[in-house]
């Protein structure tokens, strides 16, 4: 069986797992600025959250603070990223080197998250067979052969919809622990499968959903 090398972390309500990437974030900026401690409330302003709320969230985490002078940055930092599994790499394969497959094969960002994308498969035989920033993009029939070879553990769904769940189906088969579904489809796994759906086109919902709310108020 293929074990991710990332420690296991005990279950940690998933709004709070949501907000310490943030966390993360705001300690890393005040690291570079050369800010020593920062306090939950500092915190909770920059979150615009409460100040308990903060203290809590950190509390699933090592991260010890003092009293009066707050968290120390460093410590927030190191203990942080290794908490949210950042500072191990987990591979990844990736199905659908189109549009936003290969959007995600040249964002190199993702290993600053622990997320190495070893090896993409498509259809297309004008991609198969090259190399996207450097990833090799195979046809989806070797897909059995490469999963036993290469062992990653985390599978990235970029194809049109309709192909969702026969790619989800593959990835189970062959191994994968987790599924990133970019596609607007509702994939079915088996329960020990961990997924999860992202979608930029839902957040854009919400803006437009705003702006005529707020238009029809001036209005
Ligand atoms: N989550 C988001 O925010 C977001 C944003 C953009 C697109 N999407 C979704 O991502 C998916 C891809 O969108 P796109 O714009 O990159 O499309 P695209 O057409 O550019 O790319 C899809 C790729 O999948 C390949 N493909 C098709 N069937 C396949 C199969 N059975 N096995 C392997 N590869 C296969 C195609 O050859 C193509 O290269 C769609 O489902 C789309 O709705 C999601």
């Amino acid at each position: 069986m293929v074990q991710s090398s990332k420690k296991v972390v005990s279950a940690v309500p998933e709004p709070s797992l949501r907000r310490m990437p943030a966390y993360l974030s705001f300690s890393e900026g005040l690291m570079k600025k050369g800010q020593e401690f920062v306090s939950s409330t500092q915190i909770a302003n920059y979150m615009n959250i409460d100040p308990t709320q903060v203290t809590k969230d950190l509390s699933y985490t090592s991260i010890v603070g003092k009293t009066r002078v707050g968290y120390e940055v460093k410590a927030m930092v190191e203990i942080l990223s290794n908490f949210l599994g950042f500072t191990v790499m987990d591979q990844a394969f990736l199905v659908g080197a189109g549009s936003l497959g290969s959007a995600l094969l040249h964002d190199d960002g993702l290993a600053n998250f622990g997320l190495d994308i070893v090896a993409a498969f498509d259809v297309n035989p004008v991609i198969v067979g090259k190399k996207i920033n450097d990833i090799g993009v195979y046809h989806i029939d070797q897909f059995r052969d490469l999963a036993q070879e290469m062992k990653a553990i985390i599978g990235i769904i970029t194809v049109p919809a309709e192909y969702a769940q026969s790619v989800a189906d593959l990835m189970v088969a062959w191994g994968v622990k987790a599924i990133w579904n970019f596609t607007p489809a509702r994939i079915k796994v088996p329960s020990d499968i961990v997924v999860q759906n992202t979608s930029l086109y839902a957040n854009l919902a919400i803006i437009f959903n705003k702006i005529h709310t707020d238009k029809e108020k001036v209005i």
